[in-house]
């Protein structure tokens, strides 16, 4: 029996339309203009302070504004999750790997809080044993301390983390586990360039993927 790790906003879910939202109420309170959806998809990745640094620079706000700007986005950030979805099969996979008897965690960049909020509002929390945000510990991702905490925190077993992005190739590289990339999501750099045990675009197939890489030994324990 394994433990899966996955990462949640472009992995999971497909959060980008909320964040979207949040990123241009906060824009819209200091009166600048908005950004779009594919903007807010490139920003995400690397937690909250980083989207809103991403967000001021694409349109020109000071760093003086950056605390403020950040206390606002977080305020918005736990309600945010009217508009989005998770993505097809998703559910139905981590089904499949619970009954399989693997054991699964998240680890996001996204924080505690909204993480856990989103997770209940979609009835997905009941599925994992450990859940990390990006300010649950001192370091985020691709600082692999994260992800080797969530890891800890369950039964002995093979590692696999699963995510959509250069940021979690990178951890996953970094904490030295196997990395499973859904290539529907938020990442920059093509398939090929990102190191991968394994890549998916349909979450049908993915426990499909998980259970072949297993029986490979393709993972640390
Ligand atoms: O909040 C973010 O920037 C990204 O979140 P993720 O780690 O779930 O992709
Ligand atoms: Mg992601």
């Amino acid at each position: 029996m394994a433990r899966i790790v996955f990462d949640l906003d472009g992995t999971l879910i497909d959060s980008a339309p909320d964040i979207h939202a949040i990123a241009n109420a906060t824009l819209a309170g200091i009166g600048a203009a908005p950004i779009t959806l594919a903007e807010a998809r490139s920003f995400i990745g690397n937690g909250v302070p980083t989207f809103v640094a991403r967000m001021r620079a694409a349109r020109g706000i000071p760093d003086s504004k950056q605390e403020a700007l950040t206390q606002v986005f977080l305020d918005r950030y736990d309600g945010a999750h009217g508009l989005t979805r998770i993505y097809p099969g998703a559910e139905r996979a981590l089904d499949r790997l619970r009954g399989d008897g693997h054991a699964l965690g998240i680890c996001t960049n996204k924080p505690e809080r909204p993480c856990r909020a989103v997770l209940d509002h979609l009835d997905l929390a009941r599925h994992f044993d450990v859940i990390l945000g990006g300010d649950t510990l001192d370091r985020r991702k691709p600082d692999p301390a994260p992800l080797r905490a969530a890891f800890d925190a369950l039964p002995h077993g093979p590692c696999l983390y699963v995510g959509d992005s250069d940021v979690d190739a990178e951890t996953a590289l970094r904490a030295d586990v196997p990395f499973v990339l859904f290539t529907e999501g938020y990442r920059k750099s093509a398939i090929a360039e990102l190191p991968h045990a394994v890549a998916f675009d349909d979450w049908s197939a993915m426990p499909g993927h998980v259970a072949d890489l297993l029986a490979q030994g393709a993972s640390t324990g």
